[in-house]
């Protein structure tokens, strides 16, 4: 055993509190590669999980990005009833300058190299094109387009994912799971915000919608007649859900209390900034949280119709089984009095350790 001392923010103590199970640092000078990919547990079966990039200021912010993604893909996975373990990949840079062919069929090879332990698909900065080099390089990849066989985007299903997430917290606030007249705000009219704001109009909510990207925001809500609102503002408006579909952290001390609405559900990974406290908080301020992790599985959904045996069909309705597994939460939140998101732990690590017992590691 080494007796090498570990400074505080050293990398292995950071895999120590995550409890990963192996992280890889890819890198190729020749095209500029530089990404990280990390497997944090395979109980219920190979770690599946998006590759996202994103111009990250520093290694170390790349790093805690990945552990916690890579951790919150096990706790979905687990607790939407998948045989799938967690895991995630990041590539550290501009995803509209930094990108070329040679440089996902390059991060394709580093997960052909870990042989199917890892299995990705797309994510913020990555899409169906991307997923199609990597394709070219490994068979461990879902999501690349259908001509390819694939299930194409992921997006569609995680909005239908999120729709049934929201719908739950209704029914437990309101008694009815009708969102005719029910106002929700959605943060973000990228891939999942814009097919959220489709799904939402479609059962004549009333929809605001907030984005950084001007073009963007006006394009979706001319399509599907939502109001624009100023994304700086947005907590100073009252409305009944807030659907956080852009990054994370968006629920923290600060904006909660602000807050004026009685349910967060959306997209975004990792919403509370502070897990322990802001779940708390949440709980205290009587805000019903639908966890993201919980509620964002539909793209995990979609990868593993991918892996055994694709059907839209069957897709779709594994989707709406979100709504029963965020009942199943909201009853043990209130039943326990604990938040949400604890709720939502307790389920799917009870669900790990029951099945560790049966069966060895992947
Ligand atoms: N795509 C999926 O299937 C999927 C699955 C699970 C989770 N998620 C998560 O959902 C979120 C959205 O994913 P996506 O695929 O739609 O991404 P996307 O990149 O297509 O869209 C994100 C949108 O958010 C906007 N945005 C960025 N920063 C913002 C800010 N500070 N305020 C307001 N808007 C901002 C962007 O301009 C963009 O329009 C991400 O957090 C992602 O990790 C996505």
């Amino acid at each position: 055993m080494s007796s090498i001392q570990l400074e505080e923010n050293s990398i292995f103590n950071q895999l120590g509190v995550f409890g990963h199970q192996k992280v890889v640092f890819c890198k190729d000078d020749d095209t500029g590669l530089r990404a990280i990919i990390a497997i944090h547990d395979t109980t219920l079966g190979p770690a599946v999980g998006g590759t996202r990039m994103w111009s990250y200021t520093t290694e170390a912010e790349a790093l805690n990005d990945v552990l916690r993604l890579s951790q919150a893909m096990t706790y979905k996975a687990a607790i939407t009833g998948l045989n799938l373990g967690g895991g995630k990949g990041v590539i550290i840079g501009d995803s509209r300058t930094d990108k070329s062919e040679a440089l996902m069929r390059r991060y394709g090879r580093f997960i052909e190299n870990l042989n199917g332990s890892f299995i990705t698909t797309e994510e913020v900065g990555t899409g169906p094109k991307d997923m199609e080099y990597i394709r070219m390089e490994t068979k461990f990849v879902t999501g690349v387009p259908e001509s390819m066989g694939g299930s194409g985007e992921n997006s569609p299903v995680t909005a239908k994912g999120v729709f049934m997430g929201i719908k739950a917290c209704v029914k437990e606030l309101f008694g009815t799971d009708s969102l005719a007249g029910r106002t929700v705000a959605v943060q973000g009219t990228g891939h999942v915000g814009e097919h959220l704001v489709s799904l939402l109009r479609q059962e004549n909510a009333k929809v605001y919608v907030s984005d950084i990207n001007e073009d963007r925001l006006r394009k979706v809500a001319k399509l599907y007649g939502a109001e624009v609102v100023s994304n700086s503002s947005l907590f100073d408006l009252e409305f009944d859900i807030y659907a956080p579909c852009a990054l994370g952290a968006t629920v923290n001390a600060e904006t909660i209390t602000k807050m004026k609405c009685g349910i967060i559900a959306g997209s975004a990974n990792n919403q509370l900034a502070d897990e322990k406290a802001d779940g708390q908080l949440l709980l205290e301020k009587g805000i019903l949280f639908a966890p993201d992790y919980l509620i964002s599985a539909g793209g995990l959904i979609n990868s593993y119709s991918e892996l055994y045996g694709y059907s839209k069909k069957r897709t779709m309705q594994l989707a709406e089984n979100i709504y029963e597994a965020t009942r199943e939460v909201l009853k043990k939140s209130k039943t326990e009095n604990i938040p949400t998101n604890i709720a939502a732990n307790k389920i799917a690590e009870k669900r790990i350790a029951d099945i560790k017992k049966i069966r060895g590691s992947f």
